[in-house]
């Protein structure tokens, strides 16, 4: 039987987006998967940038490419793309299905332009659409200029600012809670708050908050890993983990009871730790995920160890998303200088989650 397709997203058309997927379909790398790719972006625009790719040395050809319409009304859209795609993609020697979501304006890469910030919106809810009536597999993500969506005055559903593709999904997907993982090879870090600013990082430190970070974790890292008992490591906020209350109380107050709860539960998981050192060798290896309190005290210890290779995802989701660690590089567009590495280890851990959650 046909596996399930892995739905990917191009993103800001001005940026790397299409050129790491057109370079992936070069190294033969969307085809090793044994399920049909497919990729939302501009058709037109698509083959501007692999002629750019042709001219800058970087594509020896054009890679090959069968156009869906992706203009429909969203039911029957959702219907026809997969009655389409799916009937074509056991016979289909298409490097992958391209699902064409028009521009409003021309692309230029590397140059932004906020009218095409409606398309870039329409990737995402097309994804949720495919993802969510099992259509597809798994979503993947190419990067996206938030300050693009925030200044074309694209919201959330919640009428807040776009924040990021978490908080989209989240709200899609009518969900209280996910939770943002990045993996690489040395460890995986989620975390308990995310896009926010660092002043409002403490009133976010909530017990409810906690909680339902950590019984995500537990139940995606069992459900989408395969790890029956997984063993997790926690920052506290402050220094040195609040120095016993003389440098904060939120792990005092907040962090450790809701820490306690899970352990008492048979939980693996630590009581808060000063983050300066729990990310050193010895604790790290001896530990299957890291769960940070914020964005930039987690996040810049992973890459350091990793990027271009790391991976994001969305726990807690009623479906799979991973994404690339990287933004829309605008000053490699169209260039070739691009690395495909990320998008590459996204789809492959798309790939490897959905065949365990089949499995399982
Ligand atoms: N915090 C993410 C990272 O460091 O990779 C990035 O901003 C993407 O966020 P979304 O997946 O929510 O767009």
């Amino acid at each position: 039987m046909q596996k399930q397709p892995l739905l990917l997203t191009t993103g800001e058309p001005a940026g790397i987006g299409m050129d790491v997927v057109l370079i992936l379909a070069q190294e033969n790398k969307l085809q090793g998967f044994g399920r049909p790719i497919w990729v939302t972006a501009d058709a037109e625009a698509m083959q501007a940038r692999a002629e750019q790719l042709i001219a800058a040395g970087v594509l020896q050809s054009c890679p090959s490419w069968q156009i869906v319409d992706a203009q429909a009304e969203a039911t029957d859209f959702v219907e026809a793309v997969a009655q389409q795609s799916g009937e074509d993609a056991s016979a289909n020697t298409n490097d992958f299905i391209l699902l064409d979501v028009p521009c409003g304006a021309p692309v230029i890469a590397g140059q932004i332009d906020i009218n095409n910030a409606i398309m870039v919106a329409q990737q995402l809810e097309i994804a949720h659409k495919l993802a969510v009536t099992h259509n597809v597999a798994a979503i993947v993500t190419g990067p996206l200029q938030k300050s693009a969506l925030i200044d074309a005055d694209i919201k959330l559903l919640d009428g807040t600012m776009f924040s990021g593709h978490t908080e989209f999904f989240m709200q899609q997907s009518g969900c209280d809670k996910v939770v943002m993982m990045l993996a690489n090879q040395a460890m995986k870090v989620a975390l308990v708050t995310t896009h926010l600013a660092l002043r409002d990082v403490p009133a976010a430190i909530t017990k409810d908050n906690v909680r339902q970070t950590v019984q995500i974790v537990l139940d995606d890292m069992q459900s989408k890993f395969g790890l029956k008992n997984p063993r997790i490591l926690v920052c506290g906020l402050n220094p040195h983990a609040g120095e016993g209350g003389h440098l904060g109380m939120e792990e005092i107050d907040i962090i450790n009871p809701v820490l306690q709860e899970f352990i008492v539960k048979g939980a693996d998981i630590s009581e808060a730790m000063p983050a300066d050192t729990l990310f050193t060798p010895r604790h790290l290896s001896d530990c299957d995920a890291v769960i940070a309190m914020f964005h930039d005290q987690g996040l810049p210890v992973l890459k350091s160890h990793g990027f271009g290779d790391t991976v994001n995802l969305t726990l807690g989701l009623p479906y799979i998303r991973t994404s690339v660690d990287h933004g829309t590089a605008l000053d490699l567009a169209g260039r070739g200088d691009a690395s495909a590495t990320s998008l590459y280890q996204a789809l492959v851990m798309a790939d490897e989650m959905a065949s365990k959650a089949l499995a399982d």
